[in-house]
């Protein structure tokens, strides 16, 4: 039998019975708010903030209102099955944990990643490692328990570079790279330029560089100073890679390869055609290009065109509900971000497990109310409406 995530609904029933509150905020806005007194202020605007106004940010979370779930009957969906097969493994939940490259900078130790992972390992939900990392990639990994995760790559403009952070992500067992490809430039970001500080640039997320050979043998002095790294590592961040790039790309692995930020229909089309293995319809939340269609807008598309390949989405999910109409949108797996950085800077890994559990509770129960056994069912004719 698949796991019943509306057993933790229960338990948090339970203790209320006992007149016990929930050690963390219920809901998305009260995770925000008392993150935002968490966190140090230019980290909560880094995290919080979107490209221009945010009015796309806004747009991502507004457009899972103009979809409604239509309720099944007598249905008896007593039991739900939300596992999911993605690249040969079999998930327990359809949620993964999307790469944040300063998660590690919002916990409360400084340990965000590591702190990531035990959550996804207690989960169970696969975590996406961003490249933007306090800790190197492989302390990362040795968290994970059975859980999966897949490696985010920013991929450098020094090819033999990215061949090794992708030979290293293989050795440590992730289980694919999610190459993202909208972000080689940081979009235009007022409250970072407001703030005059950009927490990625501090040097404090770029282990996976200072642990890496080839990066190190680019340094000057390695040993020394971490902002010499710094200097280095604005140099060969950003690569505008091209479709000519995908072959060299391809080389690099034999892990599934997804590409993280496709949202239109002929983009993917000829991502397929290049022989990637999936496609994560994103538009980064809305920090990187404000103005643009709100993410989930693009999804059923994404997924008509991506004909059978999985189909990684996020943007602006806050809720199970809304997890569950990505999902009958035709989603593979749906991806948390925001959400889990707030849990995390409450209460680190435990604060992360709280926001997944939540998450899954709600879908699991919703499915349950509505009449919607399967991930199947969800994506049958008619299961979802514009509202
Ligand atoms: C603080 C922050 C850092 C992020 N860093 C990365 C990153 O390193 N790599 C990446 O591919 N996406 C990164 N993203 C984008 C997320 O993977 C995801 O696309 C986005 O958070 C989804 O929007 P939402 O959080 O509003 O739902 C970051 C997002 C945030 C909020
Ligand atoms: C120079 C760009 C760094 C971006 C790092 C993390 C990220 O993706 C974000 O959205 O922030």
């Amino acid at each position: 039998m698949s796991p019943q995530f509306g057993d933790y609904q229960n338990e948090v029933y339970f203790e209320a019975l006992f007149g016990v509150a929930p050690k963390f905020p219920m809901t998305y806005e009260g995770l925000a708010e008392r993150a935002r007194h968490a966190l140090a202020p230019e980290l909560w605007s880094y995290v919080a903030g979107g490209a221009g106004d945010e009015h796309t940010q806004r747009a991502n979370v507004a457009a899972f209102g103009r979809w409604g779930l239509v309720p099944r009957m007598l249905v008896g969906a007593k039991e739900r099955d939300l596992r999911v097969e993605l690249f040969g493994l079999e998930l327990a939940s359809p949620l993964f944990l999307a790469p944040v490259g300063v998660v590690g900078l919002c916990a409360p130790d400084g340990h965000g990643d590591l702190a990531t992972a035990r959550a996804a390992a207690r989960t169970g939900v696969p975590m996406v490692a961003s490249t933007l990392s306090v800790d190197p990639m492989e302390a990362v990994a040795a968290e994970l328990g059975g859980t999966p995760g897949f490696f985010q790559l920013y991929t450098p403009t020094d090819r033999a570079l990215a061949e090794s952070l992708v030979h290293r992500a293989e050795a440590a067992g992730f289980r694919a790279i999610v190459v993202t490809l909208d972000t080689w430039v940081t979009g235009w970001r007022p409250r970072d330029l407001g703030s005059g500080s950009f927490p990625q640039l501090r040097g404090h997320c770029l282990a996976n560089y200072t642990s890496d050979p080839v990066f190190r043998a680019r340094l000057q002095d390695p040993d020394g100073d971490p902002r010499g790294a710094v200097m280095d590592w604005v140099q060969i961040f950003g690569n505008p890679l091209t479709w000519d790039d995908l072959p060299w790309l391809r080389s690099l692995t034999s892990l599934p390869i997804v590409l993280k930020g496709l949202c239109h229909p002929e983009d993917v089309r000829r991502a397929k055609d290049a022989g990637v293995d999936g496609v994560y319809c994103s538009n980064h939340g809305g920090r990187q290009a404000n103005g643009g269609l709100p993410a989930l807008e693009s999804l059923a598309e994404v997924v008509e065109a991506a004909d059978g390949l999985p189909v990684l989405f996020d943007s602006g999910v806050r809720s199970g509900a809304d997890a569950v109409k990505a999902l009958a949108l035709g989603a593979t797996a749906v991806g948390v971000g925001r959400p889990y950085v707030y849990g995390l800077a409450l209460g680190g890994e435990a604060g992360a497990v709280h926001v997944l559990r939540s998450l899954l509770a709600e879908a699991d129960l919703l499915m349950a109310v509505d009449g919607y056994p399967s991930l199947a069912s969800l994506r049958a004719p008619g299961a979802l409406r514009r509202c």
